[in-house]
């Protein structure tokens, strides 16, 4: 369902004397088959959100190949779209001043989306989600946790083969966490959608993925099962110390002097 194939992404920042090359992803190569649920956890800067812009056609990989649904993600942004959906948790995709309801009605108008199937999905998704006290409140009026079950039940309402998520659970509260992390188990399991998500909270990982993938300085330095990271703890550590040692022996991101 997602095939990366030795894909880099480089961006030249700072001006004349003092340009340089940041190397955001490095040879990076993964699959995620469908249905499978994988988890990208790295520490800010690692090149997790510059995967995920690859993965949904926002960024052109610099260098290797990308494939998402059966198309080029760059080259096939528009036709992607109707494939996948995608939450980015530090951003909604919905219209500020606009009801919820409003929002999801003109979501439905771009995917051209069936009315009768739209108001079967929709209410769904609302009742699973909780947002039916909420469809006539503009989104600038929703709290952090309502806003972010509005940008997944908008990612959802074409029914997507994949959903693609960029830390889909900051900010949230206990609770909240908690519901949508057992939404989208939900999702995966009963309706088959591939999901990949990025986080920086191993009980994500832990709580939903079967499959995990460490990425620092843009490359990918483990890809398994949550099972085979723990057996490559020894006996006295945790896997929480794995995951704090990828975080804290962090150096500068790869830079390098442009030609
Ligand atoms: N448009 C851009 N121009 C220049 N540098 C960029 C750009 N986008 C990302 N980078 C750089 O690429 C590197 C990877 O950034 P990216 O946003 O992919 O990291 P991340 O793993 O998502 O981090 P976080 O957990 O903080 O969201 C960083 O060093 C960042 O500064």
């Amino acid at each position: 369902m997602i095939e990366v194939q030795e894909v880099g992404r480089s961006f030249t920042v700072g001006r004349r004397s003092a340009r340089r090359t940041v190397h955001a992803v490095r040879d990076l190569s993964f699959t995620v088959e469908a249905g499978e649920f994988v988890g990208c956890l790295g520490p800010n800067g690692a090149g997790k959100s510059t995967t995920i812009k690859m993965l949904t056609g926002i960024l052109a990989p610099t260098t290797g190949r990308i494939e998402v649904a059966g198309l080029n993600p760059a080259r096939r942004r528009t036709a992607l779209a109707r494939r996948i959906g995608v939450v980015f948790g530090q951003r909604t995709t919905l219209w500020w001043d606009l009801p919820l309801r409003d929002s999801f009605e003109l979501i439905r108008h771009l995917y051209k989306v069936d009315r009768f199937v739209f108001r079967e999905r929709l209410e769904e998704l609302s009742c699973l989600l909780g947002l039916e006290p909420f469809m006539a409140t503009p989104v600038r009026q929703l709290s952090l946790g309502q806003r972010m079950r509005g940008d997944v039940t908008a990612a959802l309402l074409h029914d997507p083969a994949v959903l693609v998520l960029d830390e889909p659970t900051i900010g949230l509260d206990v609770v909240s966490k908690a519901a949508m992390r057992e939404f989208l188990s939900r999702r995966n399991a009963e309706h088959g959608t591939t999901v990949l998500l990025t986080t920086h909270d191993l009980g994500d990982i832990e709580r939903l993925c079967r499959r995990v993938m460490l990425i620092d300085h843009g490359r990918l330095t483990f890809d398994g099962t949550l099972d085979d990271l723990r057996a490559t703890v020894p006996e006295e550590e945790s896997i929480e110390d794995v995951v704090a040692r990828l975080y804290t022996g962090r150096t500068a991101p790869a830079v390098e002097p442009s030609p």
